[in-house]
């Protein structure tokens, strides 16, 4: 999977249950348009919505699975049971939670990586960090690929855009990694997208500003009604 999505954009087609879209079917539409843009793989939430995409295009396909846990703000395949959850409809690759913070159940990150390494030797793991230090953290872990997916949404670094400073974030991690870096979060346009592969980040996800159609309608209403205009 990682040499299909080398110097690629993967879409992220996600809808929670609150959102509009929330529908494995109109995630596999959405999955299907972006095969059709030329996307090279999918970012997906939920067992249910890989299986729908994943029966619908050929492309790779990142699963997660985002749940919530009392006295934990880890909400991205946080446990073991969400790997097993997803395993059951074989993502080519899983992605979770690898930052600093307290687990469900105090589990450390890396008896967790351990445990799904014993049980699914073959499977790839992408590391969402928020820091250059959980950056490090988790290529020392051996995860297959690093994903900047949290920076900006845990406390440490609450405020911060992926695209901040001309990406700083991103060329510090890609400066002191040398495991394969993804991009994502906050790329809002085609030229960010751009701008990450060309700065070497081993690929590029794209979610909101393609497949959450409230989000892109905002960026409209914004610039229609800002006071500049
Ligand atoms: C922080 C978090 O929960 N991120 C989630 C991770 O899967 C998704 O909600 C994002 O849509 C995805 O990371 C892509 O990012 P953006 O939609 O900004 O292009």
């Amino acid at each position: 999977m990682l040499t299909t999505v080398r110097g690629q954009l993967i879409v992220s087609c996600q809808a929670l249950d609150d959102e509009p879209l929330h529908s494995d079917f109109i995630m596999s539409r959405m999955a299907l348009a972006a095969l059709q843009g030329g996307a090279a793989g999918i970012r997906a939430n939920s067992a249910a919505d890989v299986k729908a995409i994943r029966a619908t295009v050929p492309l790779p396909v990142i699963g997660i699975i985002k749940r919530d846990y009392p006295a934990s703000d880890v909400y991205i395949t946080a446990t073991l049971a969400e790997v097993r959850e997803l395993m059951a409809v074989a993502p080519d690759m899983i992605a979770m939670d690898a930052t600093t913070r307290q687990r469900p159940g105090d589990m450390q990150l890396a008896a967790l990586v351990h445990r799904i390494r014993e049980e699914f030797p073959a499977l790839l793991l992408m590391a969402d960090i928020s820091t250059l230090e959980e950056a490090l953290n988790a290529q020392t872990l051996g995860f297959d690929c690093i994903g900047t997916t949290l920076h900006g949404y845990t406390q440490e670094t609450q405020g911060h855009k992926l695209w901040h400073d001309d990406f700083a974030f991103l060329r510090q991690v890609l400066a002191r990694c040398r495991t394969p870096v993804i991009a994502e979060g906050n790329v809002e346009t085609p030229e960010m997208a751009a701008r990450c592969l060309a700065l070497g980040a081993h690929a590029v996800v794209v979610g909101g500003a393609i497949t959450r159609p409230q989000q892109i309608t905002q960026r409209f209403t914004d610039a229609i009604h800002s006071p500049g205009r």
